[in-house]
């Protein structure tokens, strides 16, 4: 059964925001995040080996795989034929709206206003990304714009730790948060997989 946005966000207390330098770590990397509870993966294409890393990750059994930093149209088609099964932007424009219409992969665009998330609403996405979350306002920030949007989910990214996302697990607008600190890069350039299977016990264990 295909899975939906909604029900990869709630399957994940967090989702962890990957970037690859060294396309040998992707499989290690996934395995050591899943064999700690944490299956939903955010693979970025900050950098070159982003849709090799998808690719490679998407066959390893139970990671849920998807795109991160989605910023152009012609990156969805491409993102999901290498494995992905949603995608992630920083914001939302109409050539990201139409590609995620056009390739068929889910999209959870970022936005950081009130604004923002009824333009995003009006075209009819219901799970968003506020991003960055903490410059954004944080749990204040999502408490008080659940007042008069209370029909959308939020995937809170940017800024957030294993110490602060407990607060934003607990609003009741959110699914999930997303975070770069379950895979340091010195963790991942030294091989420390028990070290990152360990992060991602603790922050399975936040839900
Ligand atoms: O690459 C993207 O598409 C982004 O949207 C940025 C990431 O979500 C944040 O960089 C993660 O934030 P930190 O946990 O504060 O490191």
């Amino acid at each position: 059964m295909t899975m939906t946005l909604l029900d990869i966000m709630r399957s994940a207390s967090v989702i962890p925001v990957i970037a690859i330098d060294d396309p040998e770590h992707a499989v290690p990397l996934a395995q050591a995040l899943v064999a700690g509870g944490i299956r939903v993966l955010e693979v970025t294409l900050r950098t070159e080996h982003g849709l090799g890393a998808i690719r490679a990750m998407a066959q390893v059994p139970g990671a849920i795989v998807g795109v991160g930093t989605l910023t152009q149209g012609d990156e969805f088609a491409a993102a999901r034929d290498a494995g992905a099964v949603f995608g992630v932007s920083p914001g939302l424009t109409p050539a990201l709206i139409e590609a995620s219409r056009k390739s068929g992969l889910p999209l959870l665009p970022g936005v950081m206003t009130p604004s923002e998330v009824m333009a995003a609403r009006e075209a009819g996405f219901r799970q968003l990304k506020l991003f960055p979350a903490v410059p954004a306002g944080g749990v204040g920030m999502l408490n008080a714009i659940g007042g008069p949007l209370p029909d959308v989910t939020f995937c809170p990214t940017g800024g957030i730790s294993i110490d602060t996302a407990p607060q934003f697990l607990a609003c009741k607008n959110v699914a999930c948060v997303g975070g770069s600190w379950l895979t340091p890069k010195d963790a991942i350039k030294a091989g420390n997989w028990a070290l990152i299977t360990e992060l991602a016990r603790a922050a399975a264990a936040l839900r």
